[in-house]
């Protein structure tokens, strides 16, 4: 057996979150008798959690079928987005009542983008400042940059695409809003939120942070670090399915200022009023739009059944560095020195739960890879990305998936 092979054995029988993946529904054994898949891409799409069909077949049979309407108060379907949120809260450092669930990433980046313009745009009222500047990361997933930009024109600012590392000099008395990744999408790379966000205020400026990559994977720490406002999607370490949910934060000192540029009657303080006028919903609720989507939503609060008990984010952080050190030391020890180039930094504070290798043919080995059960995914034009959920992933996988890519690398040469 080799050296890696006989590590990754010691590792696993260490693992403190290791029966986490009977709560899962994955095929293979962890990797342990290589067979299966080794699934590294619960950072696009997390695994099914074996609590949700059961759940959603109770949604759709009972609750829709026989109960009907009724169901939208006595099953609780009209709290849903707030109860759920407030779930999702303590993975992201979040008292409760400032978590919303509801609509896509994108919409929610729209609502926490115009909310955080024009909470600026209050503040700056007293100041005299203009305050007509977006900040974006430039590195950014491309829809928060699309929408940012379509906030910009309908809000009279101008789009400044700046890379994290620049975003404190960029930073000055126009800044009305910085949108920001905490974890880059495509390199896997953590940006320090609590730096960025203490530079941020000290422009007076908001910070809008994207938690797409990070939420389920590490702590963020929302509220110790004084975020604003906050988005992320509950489909990737938070496994709520394809198409669930996202939601958004606001932090409460600024929910009474809150003006969300789409204030739908779900929002309404007083929603079965059915009034001609608006009136905002005190709390995280301003963030809601339309009727929810109750399927999503519902499997969703299942999935999240997976972090109760004695399961904590910083257990499955230590984790997750873990298995990302390894998978470095193995492919290290396999693959041959300049096949690939590592992406992600080295340094655990400035590491997602992903790894990104670059190499020109990296969609064709992708390709192969994913026939031969490793499944992780290929971002255009070069990038290898393999994603690490710890409540499910072993450090057998996690050897294999590094075997198998050296394997495929000495076929396809370069
Ligand atoms: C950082 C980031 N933001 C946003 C999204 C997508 O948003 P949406 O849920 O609207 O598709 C993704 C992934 O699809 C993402 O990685
Ligand atoms: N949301 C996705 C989808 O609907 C289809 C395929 C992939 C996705 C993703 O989430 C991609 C992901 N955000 C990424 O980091 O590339």
């Amino acid at each position: 057996m080799s050296e890696q092979k006989l590590r990754a054995k010691e590792l696993d029988a260490a693992d403190v979150l290791a029966a986490r993946r009977a709560a899962f529904v994955l095929d293979g054994d962890g990797g342990a008798n290589g067979g299966g898949t080794v699934y590294l891409d619960g950072n696009s799409l997390g695994a099914l959690p074996a609590a949700v069909p059961g759940r959603i077949e109770d949604v759709v049979r009972r609750q829709w079928g026989e109960l009907r309407i009724r169901s939208w108060t006595e099953e609780g379907w009209w709290t849903a987005p707030e109860r759920i949120g407030d779930r999702i809260a303590p993975l992201v450092g979040a008292a409760a009542g400032q978590v919303v669930v509801g609509d896509s990433t994108s919409v929610n980046v729209f609502k926490a983008v115009v909310g955080a313009v024009r909470l600026a745009r209050l503040t700056a009222g007293a100041a005299g400042a203009a305050r007509d500047e977006i900040v974006v990361d430039a590195t950014t997933f491309p829809t928060d940059g699309y929408i940012a930009a379509s906030a910009a024109r309908m809000t009279g600012c101008t789009l400044r695409p700046v890379p994290p590392s620049g975003i404190p000099d960029a930073l000055g008395e126009r800044t009305a809003a910085v949108l920001l990744n905490h974890v880059d999408y495509r390199t896997g790379r953590l940006h320090d939120l609590p730096a960025l966000t203490a530079a941020v205020h000290a422009a007076g400026a908001y910070a809008v942070w994207d938690l797409c990559h990070s939420a389920g994977a590490l702590p963020v720490g929302l509220d110790e670090h004084g975020v604003d406002l906050a988005v992320g999607c509950t489909y990737k370490y938070l496994n709520g399915g394809p198409g669930a949910p996202a939601y958004l934060y606001v932090r409460a000192e600024l929910q009474d200022r809150f003006d969300s540029p789409l204030p739908g009657w779900n929002s309404h303080a007083e929603p079965f009023g059915m009034r001609p006028e608006y009136a905002p919903a005190p709390g995280a609720l301003r963030g809601r739009v339309g009727t929810p989507d109750i399927l999503s939503m519902l499997a969703l609060e299942a999935a999240l059944d997976v972090w109760d008990g004695d399961v904590t984010i910083e257990e499955v952080r230590a984790k997750s560095l873990a298995l990302t050190d390894f998978f470095l030391e193995c492919v290290e020890a396999y693959v041959p020195g300049g096949r690939v180039e590592c992406l992600t930094p080295r340094p655990h504070g400035e590491r997602g739960s992903q790894i990104a290798l670059r190499c020109p043919d990296a969609g064709d080995v992708m390709q192969r890879l994913i026939g031969r059960g490793v499944v992780g995914d290929f971002r255009h034009p070069d990038v290898l990305r393999f994603g690490f959920t710890p409540l499910y992933v072993g450090f057998a996988d996690t050897e294999r998936a590094a075997r198998v890519l050296a394997e495929v690398l000495a076929e396809t040469g370069a």
